[in-house]
């Protein structure tokens, strides 16, 4: 394996054909498709190999909210005739459950198995020196094509009395072996509700508070079927909270926010405090200005095509913004490697296509959506057409008490799919089809004409299709056609 470390001795500079910064998720991503074709790689990282994307993302969530969907799946066993009365959660064996799954998955992102790839690990951090070098500890490297993809880290607001309380983050709470008893969230954006929910079905007291709406970015009749669920989870919802300041008081935190119009302040105490307020990205030890790349608050400014101002250097994953960057998810960075590689490798025209990028929230229900949510395509057009289809007339959905949720399609007058809204259980793996639909340009008639199998949550979606001929089975015209053709036996 080729492996250097930053104390060795100033060491020749380093010539491959591309420089990766960061082996989370997108620089992983990257320098794996680029050695499988055989191109010299070399990859920077200054952490732990994976990124937050396996220490501190969507892993170690989604196996913290798969403990709590246990827990409750035991409460609730009572609705199919088994009794299992309230389940006893040992939370140091949740917290080891977390970390094997992580375990498990980190071998794949082994520095070893880099090596093994041909990918030549450099375990430092980079900055740039000029417009085609950078530096990572004393090792020079003067890359062809340079691409930056060093992830974002949670950011707090400037709340006072912040700087003095203790609090966690996504990125310790998964390090607590003993359950917080008492949580309050700041923030519910998909990190603060996917936590928030988890550790109150695992037996934590969680209150949540939110400056504006929960999860404001997805589709308020989503958001309605998520505020129900999580009051019938037990937690207790601030939403259009003002905070003051936020103190320190015996055994815990004290969130101080305003009251009613003329009333007292409102205090909210909790034995810890979970600051989920967004994220910032890691530029700044990048010495940007060097490299002759520009960056705003949101990160590295790239184009469509994921080019920074110096035409050697791409941006991908949480640290790009601009044009091209903005989304923040491991499949969004996947997705732009992959569109990096080809521009780098095979000199062919990229450009993102955001629209075509799914979201999720890792909750319960899930919640799922691509394409243009209903107000963005009423913005547009006042041509369009909404398919609706509730999970309560699906039979799985039945079978399963799972009834609360529906798929919401967002079509144009002939049928061409422009967006998807699922709610429900399966959300993230039912967008799939709908991912197609929006990249490909596909009709709500091609997943009509679909034979599904019965009884799935899928069909859900097919039925939603199918509504799109509703007005058309009521038409006389057509009605008359039929009667017409019945004549002739
Ligand atoms: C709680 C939570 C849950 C999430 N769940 C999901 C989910 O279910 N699905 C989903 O798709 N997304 C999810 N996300 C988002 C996802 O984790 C991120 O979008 C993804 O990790 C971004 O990958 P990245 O490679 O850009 O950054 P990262 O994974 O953060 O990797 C960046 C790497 O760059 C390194 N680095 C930084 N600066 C330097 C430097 N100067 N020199 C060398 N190395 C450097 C860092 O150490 C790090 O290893 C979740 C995020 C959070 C916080
Ligand atoms: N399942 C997933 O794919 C997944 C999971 C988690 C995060 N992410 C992504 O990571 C990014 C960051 O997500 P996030 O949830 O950490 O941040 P976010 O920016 O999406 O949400 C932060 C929330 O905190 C609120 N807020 C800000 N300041 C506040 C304050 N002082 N007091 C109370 N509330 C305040 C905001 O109004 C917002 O609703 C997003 O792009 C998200 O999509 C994805």
């Amino acid at each position: 394996m080729s492996t250097t470390t930053a104390t060795a001795p100033a060491p020749a500079p380093l010539t491959p054909d591309i420089c990766v910064i960061g082996a989370g998720a997108a620089g992983l991503s990257l320098a794996t498709a680029a050695a499988a074709f055989g191109v010299p790689v070399v990859l920077v990282e200054h952490g732990r190999i994976g990124g937050s994307h396996l220490n501190a993302g969507g892993v170690s969530a989604r196996a913290l909210s798969a403990a709590g969907a246990r827990a409750l799946a035991v409460r609730e066993a009572g609705r199919f005739g088994i009794s299992a009365g309230e389940p006893q959660v040992n939370y140091a064996q949740v917290h080891d459950h977390v970390r094997r799954v992580v375990a498990t998955i980190a071998p794949n992102d082994s520095a070893e198995r880099l090596g093994a790839l041909g990918i030549h690990v450099v375990r430092s951090e980079a900055r740039f020196i000029s417009r085609s070098t950078i530096m990572a500890g004393n090792q020079a490297i003067k890359a062809r094509r340079f691409v930056i993809a060093t992830g974002s880290r949670p950011a707090a607001p400037p709340l006072p009395g912040l700087d003095a309380v203790p609090f966690l983050t996504s990125d310790s709470l998964f390090l607590l072996t003993r359950r917080p008893e008492r949580l309050l969230v700041l923030g519910a954006g998909s990190t603060g509700v996917e936590l928030a929910q988890a550790l109150a079905r695992l037996g934590s007291t969680v209150t949540i508070v939110e400056t504006g709406d929960l999860l404001s970015h997805v589709d308020p009749e989503a958001a309605l079927i998520l505020r129900r669920a999580l009051l019938r989870d037990g937690i207790t919802l601030h939403e259009q909270a003002r905070v003051l300041r936020a103190e320190t008081v015996k055994g815990g935190v004290r969130l101080v926010l305003a009251g009613p119009e003329g009333g007292a302040d409102h205090k909210l105490d909790g034995t810890h405090l979970l600051v989920a307020t967004g994220r910032a990205p890691n530029i700044e030890a990048l010495d940007l200005e060097l490299g002759g790349i520009a960056s705003d608050a949101g990160g590295v400014i790239v184009d469509k095509g994921l080019r920074t101002g110096n035409r050697r250097v791409f941006a991908i994953g949480d640290c790009a913004s601009g044009a091209g960057g903005g989304l923040h998810s491991t499949h969004a960075a996947h997705d732009q490697a992959g569109l990096v590689l080809r521009s780098a490798l095979f000199r062919l025209p990229i450009r993102t296509k955001a629209i075509a990028i799914p979201r999720v929230t890792n909750c319960h229900p899930e919640l799922a959506s691509v394409g243009l949510s209903e107000a963005q395509a009423r913005r547009r057009s006042a041509a369009i057409t909404i398919l609706r289809w509730p999970y309560a007339e699906n039979d799985r959905a039945q079978a399963e008490h799972e009834t609360d949720g529906f798929v919401k399609l967002v079509a144009d007058r002939r049928g061409r799919v422009l967006g998807a809204t699922i709610v429900g259980p399966g959300a993230g793996e039912l967008i799939a089809p709908w991912c197609m639909a929006v990249r490909k340009g596909l009709t709500v008639q091609d997943m009509a004409g679909l034979a599904l199998p019965y009884p799935t949550f899928s069909e859900a979606s097919k039925r939603a299709a199918m509504s799109f001929y509703a007005p058309l089975a009521a038409k006389p015209g057509i009605r008359r056609l039929i009667g017409f053709l019945s004549r002739f036996g």
